[in-house]
């Protein structure tokens, strides 16, 4: 047999979803089908940093999915000493870390105080960073790691009730909002209704002025001919995860996606099961990692990533399986989504 010589990736990536670590015994998700390891989850973290740390390819940049401690920190004044425990291991990782905020981010921290932290990336990155703009408090940013591809950060809770003050004018809009959808007094608590079990205070959306700039970032890097990561802790697409778990307007942010070429892939945690579809307009992949924190000690969840020029190859780890991710040959004949017209 011929030797073909191994192809070697343009760049590779590590991507890591919930996390949630606390120094609690375990426990389990709120209807108690599920068990969750939190003291384990720093050891799967461990798992994941010694084999990006190891790896002949070292990744170029590590994305954590949001969620990265559990919200029972806050309960016992420990949500900073988790987070210095969980940031400490991460520093010991070959590659800087792009932080996603997820739900559990905002049962420790506000908002004001999570822009101000080390879970905002944008601070912390040495790489130039497109940021939303900084006047609307979203945390939002595009960066390109290798020439012709971009990565861009969405802000899952930009709309939404967590994080958010009280008085301020967002959070008013966002009960009436999720009022309009859930009328049950704990917000928690969701209407069993199909699609519109996604309007509950742990979810949230994205505003206009994040859609508006979210759209520009992909219009620029249609002009390059670039190829777009987009990620967020909330999934957008319906097939790619339970209606639990969607983002309130995942409608309009599919329908942006949809509507440029650049777009490849679209990654997302929050649920802890992961999932996985191509949407059939455009070819764009949503994965769904599954989430650390539901996984036994005995397992592992994270993945490599090797991005070549017409895929992106993920060799999962425990239960994320491995994914060969090609990019939509020919996406010319995309039609503005918005306008309601379909790809051939
Ligand atoms: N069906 C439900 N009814 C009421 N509260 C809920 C329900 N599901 C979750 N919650 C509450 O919502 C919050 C977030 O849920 P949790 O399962 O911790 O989210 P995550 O999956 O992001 O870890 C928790 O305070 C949890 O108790």
């Amino acid at each position: 047999m011929e030797n073909c010589p191994e192809q070697q990736p343009l760049f590779t990536f590590g991507v890591i979803a919930d996390i949630q670590y606390a120094d609690l015994v375990d426990g389990s998700n709120y209807t108690r089908t599920r068990k969750r390891y939190y003291r384990s989850s720093l050891q799967l973290l461990k798992n994941a940093l010694k084999s990006w740390n190891e790896a002949a390819v070292k990744p170029e940049f590590i994305i954590q999915l949001g969620d990265i401690i559990d919200g029972f920190n806050k309960n016992h004044d420990a949500s900073d000493r988790a987070l210095d425990t969980v940031l400490s291991e991460f520093s010991s990782g070959p590659a800087e870390v792009h932080h996603v905020w997820g739900n559990h981010e905002f049962y420790n921290f506000s908002r004001s105080a999570l822009l101000r932290s080390r879970l905002n990336s944008t601070l912390h990155t040495e790489r130039s960073v497109n940021a939303a703009p900084a006047d609307s408090e979203i945390y939002a940013y595009s960066f390109s790691p290798v020439p012709g591809f971009t990565f861009v950060i969405l802000d899952g809770y930009d709309v939404g009730l967590l994080g958010r003050e009280e008085s301020s004018q967002q959070y008013k809009d966002s009960l009436s909002l999720i009022r309009q959808h859930n009328p049950n007094e704990d917000l928690n608590c969701p209407v069993f209704k199909g699609m519109e079990e996604r309007y509950t205070m742990f979810n949230g959306g994205f505003s206009k002025v994040q859609l508006d700039w979210f759209d520009s970032v992909l219009s620029l890097a249609d002009e390059k001919q670039e190829k777009v990561t987009i990620v967020s802790h909330l999934p957008v697409h319906p097939r790619s995860t339970t209606p639990i778990c969607l983002a309130w307007n995942y409608d309009e942010l599919l329908s942006i996606i949809r509507s440029h070429s650049c777009a490849v892939c679209f990654m997302a945690g929050h649920d802890h099961d992961g999932g996985y579809h191509r949407d059939k307009k455009g070819g764009v992949h949503h994965l769904t990692l599954e989430g650390v924190i539901e996984t036994p000690p005995d397992g592992n969840a994270f993945a490599t990533v090797s991005v070549y020029e017409d895929r992106m190859e993920l060799r999962g780890y425990g239960r994320v399986r491995d994914r060969v991710l090609m990019f939509a040959q020919d996406k010319s004949n995309i039609v503005n989504a918005m306008t309601g017209l379909q790809i051939s």
